[in-house]
């Protein structure tokens, strides 16, 4: 399968080597500061036990001349605040037939997405993976997920998904698709709210915020709003998949961050508002009360209005 992968950074550089290493014909859309590095030192994986480079990895960079076969797959891998110049970056390299397989979290880009190819083109995804760029460029894989699961947003399993689930199997990547994709990425929006609310508004991991005295109450308190809102958003949290979350987020010692807590640790840009904005707003206009998750929200603008005003935004 040719398949594009958007950004070489943490999600698209893990996906994008596993399926490249298992002999797919694999391109990685790149700016040209990455593209820079990865001529010299390749693509380079590392975490639990294991390392892989792609040496020589095949490049395309904005403006190029798209290929004459065009791609069958692309995999969308940068953050939200990238989303509106990586689409314009992208839009040559669509043709008719490409499949576009996000793999962001939260729901809105799927709007974004729909509006510049066509609802056609654009499949649901959500990724779970554990994985983080260093300042070295390497992709450093923080935990042994490796979880891709897709879908037509109107549900079924077509020839295309079947094809690529495929794929990515023999890649080494779990892919499964389920009855609603839109309903998975919704759980999936659920529980990144819950833990990224949790570990940015107070700052620590997820088992520093359990192991403090009044912390065990935070990580359900969020989840009840969050699920709220997806229930009222018409996608409720089935009782075993809230009872996975509230484990995850009540483990004694557990070092867990989102990549969002990541971001806002190290002072970068946070998807604040793919992520807490647009799941605030909707919360609002179902009339769903959300008052943790709105000041995890108003935290996250405060830091990212600093980066603005320091002019460190992307
Ligand atoms: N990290 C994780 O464990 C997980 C992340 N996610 C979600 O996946 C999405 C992507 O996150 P993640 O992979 O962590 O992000 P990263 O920041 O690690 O990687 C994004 C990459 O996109 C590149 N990029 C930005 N704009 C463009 C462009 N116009 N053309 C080409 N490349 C571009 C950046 O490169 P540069 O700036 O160097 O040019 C960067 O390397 C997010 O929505 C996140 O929430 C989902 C599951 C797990
Ligand atoms: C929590 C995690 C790692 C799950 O895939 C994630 O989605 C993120 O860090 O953004």
């Amino acid at each position: 399968m040719k398949i594009l992968v958007v950004g070489a950074g943490a999600t698209g550089g893990y996906f994008g080597t596993m399926l490249a290493r298992s002999g797919q014909d694999v391109a990685f859309l790149v700016r040209p500061g990455r593209a820079a590095a990865l001529r010299e030192g390749g693509l380079r994986v590392a975490g639990r036990d294991e390392e892989w480079v792609l040496d020589a990895p095949r490049l395309v960079t904005a403006g190029e001349e798209p290929p004459y076969d065009p791609y069958d797959l692309v995999l969308l891998g940068v953050k939200s605040t990238a989303l509106g110049t990586a689409l314009t970056d992208l839009a040559p390299f669509v043709a008719p037939g490409t499949a576009v397989l996000p793999l962001l979290n939260g729901m809105a880009h799927l709007d974004a997405l729909d509006a510049r190819f066509g609802a056609g083109a654009v499949l649901g995804g959500v990724a779970k993976v554990v994985t983080t760029l260093d300042d070295a460029g390497v992709v450093r894989r923080l935990a042994p997920l490796a979880h891709l699961a897709l879908g037509e947003r109107d549900g079924g399993v077509s020839p295309r998904v079947e094809e690529i689930r495929t794929v990515l199997e023999g890649a080494g990547i779990d892919a499964p698709v389920p009855a609603s994709i839109v309903t998975a990425m919704w759980h999936k929006w659920v529980f990144i709210a819950t833990i990224g609310a949790v570990t940015s508004l107070m700052r620590g991991t997820v088992g520093e915020v359990y192991d403090a005295p009044g912390g065990p109450e935070l990580g359900p308190a969020v989840l009840a709003e969050a699920a709220a809102v997806a229930a009222a958003a018409g996608h409720p949290v089935p009782e075993e998949e809230r009872a996975a979350t509230l484990a995850v987020v009540s483990a004694p010692g557990s070092p867990l961050v989102p990549s969002l807590y990541r971001d806002l640790a190290a002072g970068r840009p946070t998807e604040v508002e793919h992520l807490f904005g647009d799941l605030t707003a909707r919360a609002r206009a179902l009339g769903v009360p959300t008052p943790l998750l709105d000041l995890a929200t108003l935290h996250l603008r405060i830091h990212q209005r600093r980066i603005d005003a320091a002019g460190r935004g992307q």
